[in-house]
């Protein structure tokens, strides 16, 4: 019998080296459910992304991404639009994990790893732009840069707090910039402060920025945030905890699955909270391209779905 291979690839730095001094236990963990595993220590940016390809080309099973999201971000860019693709598996070990926390998957590593053995599975749409791939987010605007600035302790302390503080310091220096957005039949054509594609709901800690957003049903959840003035940013941005901002004038929110930016000045892309090559961007949504292991809630709820779906067809 042909023993399943899983390929564990961690980041000995992210966290608080949490990957690398629990290796050995997740390894076991992952012997006793029936897989032959094995670990890579990435060494540097890309690492992953490497190590996921390779992954790939020797036919693994699953593979397990042990990080913070910008170790998850490499990996998929190492898996996305390969012929084979073996099984995703995430056990959120670094300082921002927020795309562990919209599927659910806990943050303590016993039960991350519980999660990891039971192997529920489900498919997830992935997002590509430019040739890059994300599972979170893509966004753009001066405002989404200050991802880069807030420290990593900051964050963890403070979670969303650290944004607002972030966003509120840097808003006076902001100017708009002129963009044309088209999603799928619409378009907007006007003066933004940021827009964001998000693939999950869970968005730098405000987990009501998207609450429409579901990570398997071919769309992304658009936000558009119109040129605005300090205190419209801020009541806008209390209103984002309560998921109350996009019933305002000054936001655009909508569902499409192909997104185009343009603007006339420069304006990086932000992809998965990381710089991501500048624009313009089509950005598209790989529907169900990957297969990832859940928490049994998780899948449950997207069975649900599925079967609401169907309903609503016949
Ligand atoms: N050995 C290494 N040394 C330094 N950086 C690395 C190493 N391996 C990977 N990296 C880089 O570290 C980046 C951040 O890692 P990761 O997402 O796992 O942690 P994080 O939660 O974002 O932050 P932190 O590292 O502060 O915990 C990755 O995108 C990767 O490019």
């Amino acid at each position: 019998m042909n023993m399943k291979r899983a390929r564990i690839i961690y980041n000995p730095t992210s966290g608080r080296e949490l990957a690398k001094k629990n290796i050995a236990y997740i390894l076991d963990r992952l012997e006793d459910v029936g897989y032959e595993a094995s670990a890579y220590a990435t060494k540097h940016e890309g690492d992953a992304t490497a190590g996921a390809r390779k992954a790939v080309d020797r036919k693994f099973d699953l593979v397990v991404a042990a990080g913070g999201d910008g170790t998850i971000n490499e990996v998929i860019n190492g898996l996305a639009e390969q012929n084979y693709r073996p099984k995703l598996g995430i056990l959120p070990l670094g300082t921002t994990n927020d795309f562990a926390r919209a599927i659910g998957i806990p943050r303590d590593i016993v039960k991350a790893c519980d999660v990891l053995c039971e192997g529920h599975e489900m498919p997830i749409d992935i997002g590509k732009v430019n040739d890059r791939y994300f599972v979170n987010i893509a966004g753009g605007g001066k405002l989404t840069e200050l991802t880069y600035d807030v420290p990593s302790k900051l964050k963890t302390m403070l979670g969303q707090m650290a944004y607002f503080i972030k966003g509120i310091e840097m808003l006076p220096s902001i100017r708009p910039i002129k963009v044309r957005i088209d999603y799928d039949d619409r378009s907007f054509e006007g003066d933004i402060m940021l827009f964001l594609v998000s693939n999950s709901n869970s968005v730098g800690g405000f987990e009501k920025l998207a609450p429409e957003a579901k990570m398997n049903d071919g769309l992304f959840d658009l936000i558009i945030l119109k040129a605005s003035n300090l205190a419209e940013f801020i009541r806008l941005a209390s209103m984002a905890t309560r998921g109350e901002h996009m019933k305002d004038p000054k936001v655009i929110y909508a569902q499409a699955s192909r997104i185009k930016v343009e603007s006339e000045e420069k304006m990086q892309l932000n992809i998965d909270g990381e710089y991501g090559g500048d624009l313009p961007g089509e950005i598209v949504n790989l529907y169900h391209h990957l297969h990832l292991i859940v928490p049994k809630e998780a899948k449950e709820a997207h069975e649900l779905d599925v079967q609401q779906a169907v309903k609503q067809l016949q």
